[in-house]
């Protein structure tokens, strides 16, 4: 059997045409369109390529692109300054700050500078705390994109045995949150969990968030199970995931690398730019996004 290649390319490409129909009702209701605010530190290649991408599907979705770039060597007061010009800009709706910062740049200071109701990477821990107490605010991009993917797949989530792999703040942690939230039983594993492969076998949702090529084995896999695979990891051979390839040939559905969950990252961006202007512009939107 071989498994249902979930296309995220194209799932994304349909959500940024819903914000972009309803990003006209934030223009119509305050005369000005969304804006999203990107801040680069440094010239780290990958971030760059992100950096533009992000700006190209703000502006296509008929947002403002705000970029700021700033040098590898800029101080954390410098950093902070801005992310007080933005915070008070009313032409900003939403705030990110590529990730990594340079090693001199506590990255949580920096975070936590942002005011959180323009926080739309959901990395602010009062999002967190929002997220994991059922109140509404902004969830990290990359685990909600997961979440529509699976949701997509799972008319009914409720009561699956979902084992995520990775408890970063920015994936794994906000990831079981959402599974959590839509009744799965949720596994958190990770590198000091025993015996992962029995966690995965009983799984009929794996989320592989590890950044280590090929490390989850095809043979871990239950067979029909729903695997999303958020690894992007640069080798010799190209861009590969977390999951071993041959997992295709035993999953019921897969998400592929690239082509799978880097491209809902981006729309997910582009939708919770539009909700936080339609927050703070109080206008209505489709329950759609
Ligand atoms: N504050 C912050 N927020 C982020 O959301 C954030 C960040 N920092 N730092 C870096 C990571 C990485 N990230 C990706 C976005 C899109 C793709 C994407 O579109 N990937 C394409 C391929 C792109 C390629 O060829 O490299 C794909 O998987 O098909 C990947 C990765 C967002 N990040």
């Amino acid at each position: 059997m071989s498994a249902r290649i979930i296309d995220g390319k194209e799932f994304a490409g349909r959500l940024r045409a819903r914000v972009a129909k309803q990003v006209d009702r934030v223009v119509a209701a305050s005369g000005r369109k969304p804006g999203l605010a990107v801040v680069l530190v440094g010239e780290d290649p990958a971030s760059s390529v992100y950096v533009r991408s992000k700006g190209k599907a703000t502006l296509a979705a008929g947002m403002e692109s705000f970029e700021h770039r700033l040098s590898a060597d800029v101080g954390e007061d410098e950093l902070i300054a801005l992310v007080d010009r933005l915070n008070a800009d009313p032409a900003v709706d939403g705030i990110l700050v590529q990730l990594p910062l340079p090693r001199h740049i506590d990255e949580r200071r920096v975070i936590t500078r942002i005011d959180p109701d323009k926080d739309v990477d959901g990395f602010h821990p009062v999002n967190a705390g929002r997220l994991a107490t059922g109140l509404e605010g902004f969830v990290p991009c990359t685990p909600l994109g997961c979440l529509m993917l699976l949701r997509d797949i799972h008319p009914h989530l409720a009561g699956l045995e979902a084992v995520v792999i990775g408890r970063s703040n920015i994936v794994g942690k906000p990831m079981g949150q959402l599974l959590l939230q839509e009744s799965c039983t949720v596994t958190m594993t990770h590198s000091r969990t025993r015996d992962l492969a029995a966690h995965v076998r009983q799984a009929d949702i794996v989320v592989a968030a590890v950044g280590i090529p090929g490390f989850v084995k095809a043979e871990w896999i239950k067979p029909g199970a729903s695997v999303i695979d958020v690894g992007i990891n640069r080798t010799d051979a190209g861009l590969v995931g977390d999951v071993d390839s041959a997992a295709a040939e035993v999953a019921g559905a897969i998400t592929p690398v690239p082509g799978g969950v880097g491209p809902m990252t981006i729309a997910v961006l582009m939708r919770n730019t539009l909700v936080s202007a339609a927050r703070r512009e109080g206008v209505t939107l489709d329950d759609d996004l």
